[in-house]
This record gives C-alpha cells, structure tokens and sequence, in this order.
C-alpha cells in the first residue's frame, strides 16, 4: 500500500490490535482518554455526503470550586484542492470557497465556536507561488470569511498569502483572525520560512514582523503559529508567554519529510506551555504542469509528495484527539475545557519553574558575534 492509501495510524490499530490490548495501547500512546463528541444525524449525514472524515472528542477538566467550566469547541478542517493547479486560479479559489464553505457549515451543526483552516487554504501549496496574492481585508478569502463568521458566530482563523502594497507588494505567509462579530480582530505573520526539502518559500515570502500576537476572543486567547514555526519550541513559547490558551497550527507537509515529527511536536507544545495545540496538515497530492528542482541532487518532479492530513488537538495534560484521515479531507471538532490549562499548569509548574531570567541572559550574550559557548574542559 502506498502512502497516499494508507488511511491513519488509528484505524490500522483499531484493525489490528486485540480490543483487550487497545485501551492500553491507546493510553500509553494517545494518553488519558478522551470521550466521543456526540453529533446531531443531520451533520454526520451531510459529512457522509459531502464525502468527508468527521470526527470529535471531550477534553474533561476537573470541577472548580470558583470558577465555571469555560468550555469552547474548535474546529479543524483540511481539504484536498479541487482543481488542478492549472485551472485559472480565480476558478481554483472559488471551488475551494465552495468545498471548505460546505465543511465550514457542518462545524456549523455541531456548535463549532473557533473554525481554523489548514495553511493558505484557498490556494494549491504555497511553496509553488501562483500568480494572485489576494489583499486583505479586501480580497476574496477575507470577504467568505467575514460572511461565514457573523452567519455561524464563529471566529474564523484563516491562513492565506498576503500581500502588502503599502510596503512595495511584499509578500507574507499570514493567518487573519476573523472575530464572531464578523469583523477583522487582527492578523498574525509566519515567522520562520522554510528552506527544506521542496519548501523554498523564501523565495516567495519574508519572514513575519508581526512578533506573537495573541487574540483575545470571546472564547477565549488564541494565537497561530504557522507551519514551520511548529519545528521551533521557543515560537510556541512565545505564543503561551503572551497568554495563548489555545494555538493553531495551521500547515502543508509531506509523508517523506516530516510525518514521524508530526505528532510530537505539537503535542508537547501543549504539555511544555499549558495549552492546547491544534495541529492542521493539507491533505493530498497535488501535481504541477512545470517540474521543478531544489538543487538536492533528486530529479526533476512534478510533486511535492503525499500531504498527509492527520490533524489534531493536544491538550496540555499530555493528551491527544486521533488524527484524522490521512488521506481524505476531515474536520475534527474539539470540545475543550479550558480550565484544564491552569490544573495542569498548576500541578507541574513549568511556568513557575522556567528559569526564564537565566535564559535571556544567556540567550543575549549567546547572539553576540564575540559569543563564547559555556564549555568546561580539562
Ligand atoms: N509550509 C511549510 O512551512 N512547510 C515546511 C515543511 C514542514 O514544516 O514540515
């Protein structure tokens, strides 16, 4: 079976493994289990229609004595583009409208309060730049958003191409945060660019000047970290020091680079920051009329590789939603208590413990040209 069958690590255990043996399985490698989110029939029925992995689950906190549950549900969508990437791109953005439009509704059904998209959503794999870099928050992929958050009262996290004509066209990889009101809350740049493998995206896009912005929604603080900057645990840090209880990770990785990294690294994001991470990967294979190269001795091609889907929410006790399908697009709604963030911050202390002051002292002095590196020898 290739890779781009292979449906998910979950239903091969579920498959294969004794059902006496899998609960065991499941808590040792998916942590404290997490309860089956019940859905209304009318949005399992459109799932199954609409052709599309739907799944969901209850991340549980512990009763508070002074403080209410503070329950939200986020919602995680990847897709498949559904024109070849040679279409005219106005024809390929429009089918993407329609197809996440269709998921973005049953999210809908299920009470979704915070939808978020996977990297440049309405547009084939950023790293291939096309001709159109819509503007915001004039362009086409602002203007479904605004309309789906103030129909659905949502917050819409959208990840699109920017660019920014008040400083000479540049271009930026940039998430826009769309509050339920249906007004722009403000917008966030991906900091750091890849250069591996395929991804030459600096080629394209700088790196983001807008630092780590977090956004205070009505359902609590959310920040997004793009893609890449999931490979780098101080972004993520970022992100938690300024307060983020939930952060998104919107990205477009491929089986053969990265997919044994995958669950990892948001997950312990989560455990290291005290918060929930949500993991989102494009799905599929797209093909490109032009061959290109990276200058890595392979041959010329005309695909990146499988886009392995498998998105996911990680809480910060450890724990961790399945992913969903490896090879069809999905939508995973989280139903998470956000109290759970202090329990656990609460129990272990990293925050308390981080030697934070230490850090920055030692982090100052290690960026300087004249740096020596602390190594004792005898
Ligand atoms: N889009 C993007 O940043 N991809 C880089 C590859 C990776 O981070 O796995």
């Amino acid at each position: 079976m290739s890779a781009s069958e292979f449906e998910s690590v979950e239903a091969s255990l579920s498959k294969y493994i004794s059902p006496g043996d899998l609960d065991e399985v499941r808590r040792i490698l998916y942590g404290k289990q997490t309860r089956k989110l019940d859905f209304p029939q009318s949005a399992t029925d459109a799932a199954a229609e609409r052709g599309f992995d739907l799944q969901g689950c209850v991340f549980e906190a512990s009763s508070e004595q002074l403080r209410l549950p503070r329950i939200v549900r986020v919602g995680l969508i990847q897709n498949k583009i559904v024109l070849p990437t040679d279409a005219p791109v106005l024809d390929q953005i429009a089918a993407l409208h329609k197809r996440v439009g269709e998921i973005v509704e049953v999210a809908a059904m299920c009470g979704v309060n915070i939808v978020c998209f996977q990297e440049a959503w309405s547009k084939s794999n950023p790293s291939l730049l096309m001709n159109y870099i819509p503007n915001i928050p004039k362009g086409h992929q602002s203007r479904k958003c605004h309309f789906l958050a103030k129909k659905y009262n949502m917050v819409v996290v959208s990840p699109i191409l920017e660019r920014d004509e008040i400083h000479g066209g540049t271009l930026w990889n940039t998430a826009v945060v769309v509050s339920n009101s249906g007004k722009v809350l403000g917008k966030t740049r991906k900091n750091h660019i890849p250069r591996v493998g395929d991804f030459n995206e600096s080629t394209y896009y700088m790196e983001g000047n807008t630092g780590h912005r977090v956004f205070q929604t009505q359902f609590g603080k959310i920040a997004v970290n793009i893609c890449y900057g999931r490979h780098h645990p101080l972004n993520w840090f970022m992100y938690s020091m300024n307060g983020a209880e939930i952060i998104f990770n919107p990205s477009a990785t491929v089986g053969e680079l990265s997919e044994p990294m995958w669950p990892i690294e948001a997950r312990n994001a989560a455990i290291a920051n005290h918060c929930f991470t949500c993991a989102i990967n494009r799905v599929g294979t797209e093909h490109f009329k032009n061959e290109f190269t990276s200058g890595d001795g392979r041959k010329a091609h005309h695909e990146f590789g499988h886009f392995y889907g498998s998105s996911y929410v990680a809480a910060p006790d450890g724990s961790r939603s399945p992913g969903l399908s490896r090879i069809r697009d999905g939508l995973l709604i989280a139903e998470l208590d956000l109290n759970l963030t202090r329990q656990i911050g609460d129990q272990w202390n990293f925050k308390m413990t981080g030697r934070y002051e230490m850090y920055g002292e030692e982090l100052t002095k290690a960026v300087q040209n004249d740096f020596k590196p602390n190594i004792i020898k005898e």
